[in-house]
Formats: structure tokens, C-alpha cells, sequence
């Protein structure tokens, strides 16, 4: 097993130490950060540029893997891009899943700096490179790889059933799913973000080869634009061209009462979360075919300011009560806002982390493209409760089918020194 701490060569060096007016501005938004490049050396300052938002894109930012709460890229504002794997474990020996899940967090722990996980340029003239070295010149990009663990973990195969977290079960059939089996499903995942998508990349690509031996690929979405905010970020828009992420979970006391497990099952897993991902294709010709005014009848809000349709701005509360001159309600029963509101479902609320994607074209040369569907909740009946509401009877459903899923236990952060879900080895 390979040490990303202790190995020798360019083990644990600093990409952004490497950085020499490389390209690594991505979608044009970074523009300024490659132009800043100083040599050797990429200064704070010269990685920032503002986007028209006049959001900050700072590709130095680095985020911790270590610490004593959640794993980042839960609670960590959303990056700009985000490559999503999930795995099949082809070992039924929970000792190699536990291998792999430490050389899995000592590997995660060297990219999130914006290093290289080991030799890219080996010694020996015929050796194979440890990193693939895509990554080589750029900087850590706000890199976050979210570890998670699916349902067949916890089970008799591996002798960790006694360690399940205590909600932890395949999803439910829910209404209006188209689900594709090769979309679907996997025993572990891989959510890595960052503001570069090549860095994101990379992550992926050196951890899925990292496994190989242990866990094979099983399906992957890139996803190229953030579709949910986080506390102080500007509303980005899916790619229906509403604003996406307005009433998104985002103080405190909701974290603590809605994503992170507490007081039930195992101590291993105190501090975790559920994942929940669903791979939700748009007809996106049929939609763009729509009236505007129907549109925002769907959602339940207008599409320039994102305001909900019972008036106000965007961060306005909906007021799904008020009725217009012809006694019918402004914001409709069954727009997609109505049934998802906290407000019209107990209090029930969820994180929510999605992002744009697009597979190209599909076979009648139409536009492949959807969203990336990510939730965080400390209940899987959260997610279920909200989707089969909305399976049934959402508008949007004419223009959307959920073609992917999956489920995922995403145990806590490791601390300093230890491995992710190192308890449930023990
Ligand atoms: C089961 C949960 C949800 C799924 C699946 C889902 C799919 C989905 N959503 C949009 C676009 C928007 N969603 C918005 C709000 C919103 N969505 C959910 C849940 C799911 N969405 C919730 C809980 C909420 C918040 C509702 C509220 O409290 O008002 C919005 C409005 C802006 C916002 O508040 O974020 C948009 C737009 C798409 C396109 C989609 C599937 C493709
Ligand atoms: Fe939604």
C-alpha cells in the first residue's frame, strides 16, 4: 500500500507550488486566476476572480479532510463542478474494503491540498506513474471528495451487518420512476467537487484506479454547474434557467435537526448523513417549447427574479394561501414548490447539493441533460416522503424523469491520523 505521507519523489508535493501560467481557468470564469499565475507560485489574491455575480472564484482555496465533524462537500458551499462514481466492491473481504477505504482517505487527503498522491514520473524508465499527473499544474480548486457507503456494505456478505447505521436500506419504489439499473445502485461513492473540473476529475480518476482490484466503476454523471446555493451564495440557475437552491437548507439548527445522524445507531456513526442521488433527466426541447407564464406556473415562481408567484422577491416566503382575482391560488397546489415546502409537509426539510449535467446528445439527436440530484438527510423517509409527493402529482413531471438513484451512508469526517469509518472495522 502506497503512503501518500510518507512515500518518496514528488509524493505530497504542492501543485501550487508547480503552477506556471498553466490554462487551468475553467468555463472562463477563472480567467483572471490563469492570467495571476506568478511564477512558481500561485498567490492568494491571484487566484480570485469575480464571476457577473461578483461571486469570488479563489482556486487556493483548500478544504479540510481531517477533523472531528462531517466530511466536507456536505456543508461546504457548493464548488462549480462536481464528478459523482459510484462503485461495485468485486471482494466480499471486509478487510480490503477497509484497505481500500484507508488508502482511499490518505489519497483524498493529498489531492484536497493540491498535491499528487505519489509518483507521477516513476524511477524506473519502464514504471507506471502512481498520479496520472492531469492534475500537475493546477491549484487545490476548493477540491472536496465525499466518501459514502451503500446497502450491501451492511450486510452478512461482508460480516458488518451488527455496524448498519440504523436507518441505512435500499430506497423505496417511488412514483414516476424510470429508473435504468446501469444508472443506478453501488456499494460506495465518490462526490468530488471543485471550482476547476479537471481537478475534479482527477480525484476521480486516481481513486477509482486506486481500487481497482477491490471496487470497479459503476456509473458516473460530471456534472458542470452548481444547481443549489449555500449560506451566502448567489442562487445559480438548472439548466430549466430557474434559480435553483433559494429555500435550499442552510442555517445551523436545520443542519442539526435535518442532515447529521445524532442519538441512534451505532457509535461509528454519529455525525454522518444520508446521501441520496438521483439522476434526473429533462426533456429539455419539449420545455423550452412552454410558455414562460407556464413555466413558472410549475415551479411556482418567476423565472428572471426566482420571486414565488404569491409576490415579493426571491428570498420572499411563499404564501401558498393567497388567492388571485379569479379565487384560484397564486402559486398552484401542485406546482413543484407547493409540494415540496417545509410548510406544506410537517416542517420536513432537506439539503440539497445538485448540479447541471449533460451526456451530449441522445439517439434522435436531442439533448441529453439534466440534474444531478444530491440530498443530504439524517432519514431516508425525508427524501422518500418529498418524492413520492412529487412523483405523483409535481407539474414538473411532464418535463422530467428520474433515470438514476442511489443511497449512501456517508460516515463522519476522520480525524487526524485515522481513516474514513474506521469504526466499523472495529
Ligand atoms: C425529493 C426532492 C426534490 C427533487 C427530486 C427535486 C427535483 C428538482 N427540483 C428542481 C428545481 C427547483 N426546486 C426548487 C425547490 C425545491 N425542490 C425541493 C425538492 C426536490 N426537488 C425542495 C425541498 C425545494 C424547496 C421548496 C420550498 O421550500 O419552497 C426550486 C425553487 C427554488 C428553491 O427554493 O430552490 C426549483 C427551481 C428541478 C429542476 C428538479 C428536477 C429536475
Ligand atoms: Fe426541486
Amino acid at each position: 500500500m502506497s503512503d501518500p505521507d510518507t512515500s518518496p519523489d514528488d509524493q505530497g508535493v504542492s501543485r501550487r507550488g508547480l503552477l506556471f501560467g498553466s490554462a487551468a481557468a475553467a468555463g472562463g470564469l477563472v480567467v483572471g486566476a490563469a492570467g495571476g499565475y506568478a511564477a512558481g507560485r500561485l498567490a492568494h489574491a491571484d487566484a480570485a476572480a469575480a464571476d457577473s455575480d461578483g461571486e469570488v472564484v479563489d482556486l487556493s482555496v483548500e478544504h479540510a479532510f481531517y477533523g472531528d465533524a462531517e466530511q466536507s462537500g456536505i456543508r461546504t458551499a457548493p464548488q462549480r463542478y462536481c464528478v459523482y462514481m459510484t462503485f461495485d466492491v468485486s471482494s466480499t473481504l471486509a478487510s480490503d474494503l477497509q484497505v481500500l477505504l484507508a488508502r482511499w482517505s490518505g489519497a483524498i487527503a493529498q489531492l484536497m491540498k493540491g498535491r499528487t498522491i505519489g509518483q507521477v514520473e516513476p524511477n524506473r524508465v519502464d514504471g507506471i506513474g502512481v498520479d496520472t499527473g492531469e492534475a500537475l499544474d493546477l491549484a487545490p480548486a476548493g477540491l472536496t471528495v465525499t466518501v459514502g457507503l451503500g446497502p450491501r456494505i451492511f450486510t452478512d456478505e461482508f460480516g458488518l451487518a451488527a455496524k448498519k447505521p440504523a436507518l441505512m436500506r435500499e430506497l423505496k419504489a417511488l412514483p414516476s420512476d424510470a429508473m435504468k439499473a446501469e444508472l443506478s445502485g453501488g456499494d460506495l461513492s465518490l462526490q468530488a467537487c471543485a471550482d476547476d473540473p479537471q481537478v475534479a476529475y482527477h480525484a476521480i480518476r486516481d481513486l477509482a484506479r486506486m481500487a481497482k482490484g477491490t471496487a470497479a466503476t459503476r456509473w458516473t454523471v460530471m456534472g458542470f454547474g452548481r444547481a443549489s446555493a449555500g449560506k451566502g451564495q448567489a442562487t445559480p440557475r438548472n439548466l430549466m434557467g430557474y434559480k435553483d437552491g433559494t429555500r435550499n437548507l442552510k442555517e445551523e439548527p436545520d443542519f442539526e435537526k435535518f442532515v447529521w445522524v445524532k442519538d441512534s445507531g451505532p457509535a461509528w456513526t454519529q455525525g454522518g448523513t444520508y446521501q441520496v442521488v438521483r439522476k434526473i433527466q429533462m426533456n429539455i426541447e419539449n420545455w423550452d417549447a412552454d410558455r414562460v407564464s407556464d413555466q413558472n406556473t410549475v415551479f411556482g415562481r418567476d423565472k428572471r427574479e426566482g420571486a414565488p408567484l404569491s409576490g415579493g422577491h426571491e428570498f420572499t416566503t411563499p404564501d401558498f394561501h393567497a388567492k388571485g382575482a379569479d379565487g384560484t391560488e397564486k402559486i398552484s397546489p401542485t406546482s413543484h414548490i407547493a409540494l415540496a415546502a417545509h410548510e406544506n409537509n410537517g416542517g420536513l426539510k432537506i439539503l440539497r447539493r445538485s448540479y447541471n449535467y449533460t451526456d451530449g446528445l441522445n439517439q434522435y439527436g436531442l439533448l441529453d441533460a439534466g440534474l444531478l440530484f444530491i440530498s443530504y438527510q439524517n432519514d431516508p423517509a425525508s427524501f422518500e416522503t418529498l418524492q413520492a409527493k412529487l412523483g405523483s402529482s409535481d407539474r414538473l413531471n411532464e418535463y422530467i424523469s428520474h433515470i438514476g438513484s442511489g443511497i449512501f451512508f456517508v460516515p463522519p469526517a476522520a480525524k487526524q491520523g485515522h481513516y474514513l469509518a474506521e469504526g466499523l472495522f472495529a
